[in-house]
């Protein structure tokens, strides 16, 4: 009710404000995922300046379906396993499970489909790993992934990741890409001890700003990149910015939350967040 209510009030506020208030709720016990920003407010950020033009100084990454094409070995596995109930995999229960801490996800997985009698969560997780674990290490880049990386790096802007995945699939997804995520400041997992709880709680977003040399980073100052909802929001509700990147399976009303979509992160333009830019042609 009182969340009703808020967002009420919000909404009689001018855009301006109430892009303020959004802000000043980042410190607030509300989940900001109930406050989805309207398209025009979002516009009105990049329209009336408010866009965070040479504000942007930290960087941190999401991994799974962000920098690395993971996701599908997630989809494919989950498909085996719903096929033996006779059940598809949708992307509708796709959405609700990427950027999730495995056991958080594992309890939807099971939930949603109706077979939490026949199978549980811990179980799942139990029976996905064998296959899991021959895909990981074949982890592809996504496209664009190499460029940015090494291009922040370059520049001297500090970066880091920030993924729901535990140190042991970690490892076996970046094995064929060590150098590369060598580059990061720092690397915060899912099994993280001060991660208490997985995407969209803002925990893994806000333990990662607190990494970063001269900390504390106002984190106005953080842009965020993601692929998934639950990712979205918990940069979000850590008050940072964000750049959603969609698998284009992804219904469109997912996008809703975030500060800017791309297609890929070859689209990305860093002069759009005040960032150095890219030497490089891109064609
Ligand atoms: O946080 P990321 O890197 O997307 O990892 C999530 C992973 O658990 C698969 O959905
Ligand atoms: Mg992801």
């Amino acid at each position: 009710m009182l969340g009703v209510l808020i967002r009420h009030c919000c909404s009689l506020l001018p855009v301006k404000q109430q892009t303020k208030s959004i802000f000043d709720f980042k410190s607030s016990p509300f989940d900001l995922s109930q406050f989805p920003i309207r398209p025009n407010l979002r516009r009105a950020r990049f329209e009336f300046g408010m866009a965070p033009k040479g504000s942007i100084t930290h960087v941190i990454f999401d991994m799974d379906g962000l920098l690395l094409d993971t996701e599908k070995f997630y989809t494919e596995v989950q498909e085996i396993i719903l096929a033996r109930y006779n059940k598809t995999f949708d992307w509708s229960l796709k959405a609700k499970m990427m950027g999730k801490k495995a056991i958080e996800a594992a309890r939807v997985f099971v939930e949603e489909t109706g077979i939490s009698d026949s199978l549980s969560a811990e179980d799942f997780l139990v029976e996905r790993e064998e296959m899991l674990r021959t895909m990981f290490p074949t982890s592809e880049l996504m496209p664009g992934a190499s460029r940015l990386i090494r291009h922040l790096h370059a520049k001297g802007v500090p970066i880091c990741l920030a993924t729901g995945s535990h140190r042991r699939h970690f490892e076996l997804k970046t094995q064929r890409h060590g150098e590369l995520f060598s580059l990061m400041h720092h690397v915060v997992l899912g099994d993280d001890p001060e991660v208490k709880q997985g995407k969209p709680s803002p925990d893994i977003f806000l333990a990662a700003a607190k990494r970063f040399e001269g900390s504390p980073i106002d984190p106005r100052n953080i842009l965020v990149f993601e692929d998934a909802p639950s990712g979205v929001n918990a940069a979000k509700n850590a008050g940072m910015y964000v750049v959603m990147v969609p698998d284009p399976r992804l219904d469109s009303s997912f996008h809703e939350t975030a500060d800017q979509i791309l297609g890929s992160l070859l689209d990305f333009n860093p002069t759009d967040w005040g960032l150095p830019p890219f030497e490089d042609k891109q064609s």
